[in-house]
């Protein structure tokens, strides 16, 4: 198969024309980023944001040409809008907005995304980079499926996507059957992550919409199947990104991870108000790097004032889900794609992680026993 060329694929869109203007979109400066990989395009417009319901069929008109281009497998092509200053009308999440789709209380253009078979969507949040966020998402995602569940791994952290590596999955790439994308599947999870698509030594410079736009292919064109749970490895921080996904994915609740420092703490309860003004359930905080046990004698040393992620649980009113020490086998296990529940399932750790798999699994189940009724069925 040939291969495709950013530069193919910008000279197929400025054969394109705007109905209004009938400029092409490259020259009205529309193109914030195209992304190859492996015959994958991907391709974000950002357009006026009141012109975004008419220039459908411009959409979908890029989408088909690009995906004729020799080389390319499967073609992507998203609308996004400019970022409105503040009051001009960018949803707000505190009127409700999270389940705010057409008529919801958020209404506007909060639609909801929800990959249909996926049960309950877990959010796996930090409110800073570096804490272990990836670490404790993967671990989660393999307790939950020990726990007999059928779980898919959303890796959303478009800035540093960790779970190709941490899962094996490294220089994989999903392949395609009927124009779907396929998640790829390790260790008994179905494992889909833009780290999949894009080149690692060429990152991409996503921009706010775009990201958004990237985040909301995958959740919607990713062949996921049926789900008992998708874990979401969120990108780190309480910024745009979090939010808009926050109040467009509907969310059975999110997991803050951690570390004691109080600095870190304090991110955390930014996390855990950014989710909370959304409506999202805090299904509560891990505890990560929280002390270090000596790995020749087991001394127990509390290096960070451990102990104040379960004070701040307490505080902000929400549950403690556990403690993850510093421990050089989790980072070993992690960075070589077996993270500990696997490779060491016995072990205290992996105690530690199905603890908190069985936390959230009673909290979800909690929340969502209305939803799972049986449909009513009516004769008429
Ligand atoms: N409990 C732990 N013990 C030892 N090492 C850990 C632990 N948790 C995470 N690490 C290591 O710390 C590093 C950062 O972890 P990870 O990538 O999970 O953080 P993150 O919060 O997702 O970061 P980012 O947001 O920047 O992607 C990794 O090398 C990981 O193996």
């Amino acid at each position: 198969m040939a291969t495709v060329t950013r530069d193919d694929i910008i000279a197929t869109l400025r054969d394109l024309a705007d109905p209004k203007t009938g400029r092409d979109p490259v020259s009205l400066g529309w193109v914030q980023g195209v992304a190859v990989q492996d015959g994958h395009a991907t391709v974000a417009l950002e357009v006026p944001p009141d012109l975004g319901p008419e220039l459908e069929p411009l959409r979908r008109e890029a989408e088909a040409r690009v995906h004729a281009l020799d080389g390319v497998a499967t073609a992507t092509v998203v609308l996004t809008a400019a970022r409105q200053e503040a009051g001009q009308g960018r949803p707000r999440g505190d009127s409700g907005g999270r389940r705010g789709g057409p008529g919801g209380p958020g209404g506007g253009r909060a639609q909801t995304i929800a990959p249909p078979g996926v049960r309950h969507i877990v959010a796996v949040a930090s409110g800073k980079g570096g804490v272990g966020k990836s670490t404790t998402a993967a671990n989660l995602a393999l307790a939950l499926a020990a726990r007999g569940q059928r779980v898919g791994v959303f890796d959303a952290d478009i800035y540093g996507p960790s779970m190709p590596r941490m899962l094996g999955l490294t220089g994989q790439r999903p392949g395609v059957v009927n124009d779907r994308i396929q998640p790829l599947q390790t260790l008994g999870l179905k494992v889909m992550s833009i780290g999949f698509l894009m080149n690692e030594e060429d990152p991409v410079v996503w921009r706010g919409p775009m990201v958004m736009g990237a985040l909301e292919q995958m959740l919607r064109d990713v062949d996921w199947g049926e789900l008992d749970v998708m874990v979401v490895d969120m990108p780190p921080g309480t910024g745009d990104t979090q939010l808009t996904m926050s109040q467009r994915v509907p969310l059975a609740g999110a997991v803050i991870v951690s570390t004691p420092q109080d600095i870190a703490l304090l991110d955390a309860r930014k996390g855990l108000n950014m989710f909370r003004r959304v409506d999202v359930p805090v299904l509560g905080i891990v505890e990560n790097m929280s002390y270090y046990v000596c790995p020749n004698c087991g001394h127990r040393e509390e290096v960070f004032a451990h102990g104040g992620a379960k004070a701040t649980a307490a505080q902000m009113g929400c549950r403690f889900l556990g403690d993850i020490p510093l421990d050089i086998q989790i980072r070993v296990n992690a960075d070589a794609g077996t993270p500990i529940v696997v490779s060491d399932p016995e072990g205290p750790h992996a105690r530690a992680y199905l603890g908190i798999a069985d936390a959230i699994l009673e909290q979800i189940g909690a929340e969502a026993a209305p939803a799972r009724a049986a449909p009513t069925i009516r004769f008429t």
